[in-house]
């Protein structure tokens, strides 16, 4: 399987392979090695199932009993004793079915918990591999419809786990103890019109539910299809309205739902066909066994009891038998909702830890970059040989037009992706060496576009550091120069964001990720565009504040405006990946080359700007 690219369908393998190696992927979650207690569980409830599977299995012999006995004639003492043994196997009959439903959910209770169990270990399983997952696959994910696999998938444990243990097993026991009561009573025709018609019961069902489960996979992918349009558009709620384009989104929602509708519909169409079907195949078994024992009874070979025992066997035995037809549908889709989970869980993750790698360990915070060469893919390098250094404590920045690759560099220093070739050197460690989490403890970002979680003030700015405190945090909001904005709000620091903290301003926000990065107190820090979106009143307030942040750390910042890093400690320009020049603000424009050029070229720009504004 590609690296990242689980969100679509499985790989077309045969679907009884791949449903195969689902249930061998589903095992561990229904016999946990580390929980004996949910395996004593299932050992009970499977023991309480026997039970109530041999009681049933004896019923039929005392109903036939109190049949025949209501058939003798007589004097009046024989009809009297004889109605006195038919009373007690009635009763017998009566309890032996309230003790089986008595067994039935007492196994049900003792069998709640592993279900739940399994349900939950198989959600945490799929959440903590989606957040280890790399940038690629988040980049390429669509949430709604990975949220809506998850659901389906974890649902679908609790049905399999319940329908493999409570019904398939079962029924085949039951199968085949009524195969040898029925040839212990009556000879081997009634065991072979019997078994030929399980057989061709089982393979019907399996034949039009294989047509079914295609039916349902088109269906699953028309509603994950669905979901994500919603989603999204909701997500861009803001561009929908800039654009006026709510119709335009309704139509496009519309059509996808629509979509799904019909296939729903073609699903449930097919489900009426496979209900007729075996219903016509165990009818045509229950019409041919009830004649055999008519005629038997008319050659005095058997009794009405005997008519009443194979009715009996017969009606019991397709009670779970009509739900196996239902059960075996469960159970395919079930596999195909968890073998689009279990492929999230296996999508391959890019960056990986070596085994028994350290943790990064920083002194002195120097950043080196030693003929750095990557790419996103394979066909397109992004960033060529690259080498430059930044010593401990000093910033540098990192300038060059649109799509040099200056933003790639902050990727790889978080090691989001590992370089093609060269090493990334954080205090002489290779960080491709380094357990990842460590290399990302060391280091802080604000990005040109902070993101906050839809809560309060308090828990974005707290989100540095697992454990701030109070006091920790509204330090951090002081140093971010947020306490104006705090006092101003009604419910300070426990005031709500909204999605993705909309809203608060692009500078309050961008103060909040300050303020976080500050809580993180990493020795490294990276800039990434962190003022570009915002206006340049507002950008020289927050450019003081993050200066105040990067004393004493090692900082590299990625500028657009050049004005914004003309003071750092050295600047590289970059284009088309390669380093094109290097040294201080003064050096640069002395140089004449590019970053002259673009300073040159911002200047120009910014004086249109300020002859408009006049
Ligand atoms: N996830 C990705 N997959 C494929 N290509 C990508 C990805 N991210 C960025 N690129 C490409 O890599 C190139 C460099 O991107 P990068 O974001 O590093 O540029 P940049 O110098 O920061 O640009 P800008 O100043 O416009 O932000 C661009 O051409 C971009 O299209």
């Amino acid at each position: 399987m590609p690296p990242d690219t689980a969100t679509s369908d499985r790989p077309t393998k045969p679907v009884d392979a791949e449903g195969w190696i689902t249930l061998k992927r589903f095992l561990p979650y229904l016999w946990p090695a580390d929980n004996p207690g949910l395996r004593m569980r299932i050992v009970v409830s499977m023991g309480l199932v026997l039970i109530a599977k041999a009681v049933i299995l004896s019923l039929p012999f005392a109903y036939k009993g109190a049949v025949n006995a209501m058939e003798a004639s007589g004097a009046a003492q024989e009809i009297s004793d004889a109605a006195q043994v038919a009373m007690a196997l009635v009763a017998a009959y009566v309890l032996g079915r309230f003790t089986s439903l008595l067994f039935d959910n007492l196994r049900n209770v003792v069998f709640e918990r592993v279900g739940q169990m399994a349900t939950l270990s198989l959600a945490e399983d799929v959440f903590h591999r989606l957040h280890r997952l790399s940038l690629r696959f988040h980049l390429s994910r669509r949430t709604g419809e990975v949220t809506k696999i998850i659901e389906r998938g974890t649902k679908s444990i609790d049905m399999m786990l319940y329908f493999l243990l409570f019904n398939i097993a079962p029924t085949a026991i039951e199968l085949i103890a009524v195969g040898v009561i029925f040839y212990l009573n009556f000879g081997w025709e009634l065991v072979a019109a019997t078994a030929l018609t399980v057989i061709a019961y089982i393979l019907t069902t399996r034949w039009i539910t294989e047509w079914r489960t295609k039916l349902r996979r088109e269906m699953n992918d028309l509603d994950g299809q669905a979901l994500h349009r919603a989603v999204d558009s909701l997500l861009n709620f803001e561009t929908v309205k800039y654009f006026g384009a709510e119709t335009r989104e309704e139509q496009r929602y519309s059509g996808a739902a629509r979509a799904y509708a019909k296939a729903a519909l073609k699903s449930e169409n097919s489900l009426a066909l496979l209900n007729v079907v075996q219903s016509g195949i165990t009818n045509a078994l229950m019409a041919g066994a009830m004649m055999y024992s008519v005629w038997g009874w008319s050659k005095g070979e058997l009794t009405v009891g005997d008519l009443v025992f194979v009715n009996t066997y017969l009606m019991q035995l397709f009670r779970p038998l009509d739900l196996l037809g239902w059960v075996y549908r469960t159970i395919r889709q079930g596999l195909v909702d968890m073998a689009q989970m279990f492929s999230l869980i296996d999508t391959e993750v890019e960056v990986e830890d070596k085994p028994g790698a350290p943790a990064l360990k920083v002194g002195e915070p120097s950043i080196i970059f030693d003929n750095v060469t990557f790419g996103y893919d394979d066909d397109r390098t992004i960033l060529n040989g690259l080498s430059f250094e930044v010593p401990a404590g000093s910033t540098l920045a990192v300038v060059g037009p649109s799509g040099a690759g200056k933003s790639t560099i902050a990727r790889l220093l978080f090691r989001f992706y590992d370089p093609g070739s060269g090493r990334i050197l954080i205090d002489g460690q290779d960080i491709a060496q380094c357990q990842q989490d460590s290399v990302r403890a060391s280091i802080g970002i604000v990005p040109q576009d902070s993101v906050l979680f839809n809560d309060t003030l308090a828990y974005n700015i707290a989100y540095g550091a697992e454990d701030a405190d109070e006091t920790t945090v509204e330090q951090a909001a002081r140093d971010a120069a947020l306490m104006p904005l705090i006092e101003r709000l009604g419910d300070g620091f426990e005031t709500m964001v909204g999605e993705r903290g909309l809203k608060l301003s692009g500078g309050e926000k961008q103060r909040v990720a300050i303020a976080r990065t500050l809580v993180k107190n990493p020795p490294i820090l990276l800039l990434d565009e962190a003022t570009s979106a915002l206006d340049t009143r507002t950008e020289q307030e927050i450019l003081g504040t993050l200066k105040r942040l990067a004393r004493g750390r090692t900082t590299i910042a990625i500028a657009h405006r050049l004005s914004t890093v003309a003071d750092a400690d050295r600047i590289i320009v970059l284009d088309h990946g390669t380093l094109r020049e290097s040294g201080t603000h003064s050096e640069l424009l002395s140089r004449g080359g590019l970053y002259a050029e673009m300073w040159a070229q911002q200047a120009q720009e910014n004086r249109e700007v300020e002859e408009i504004g006049e």
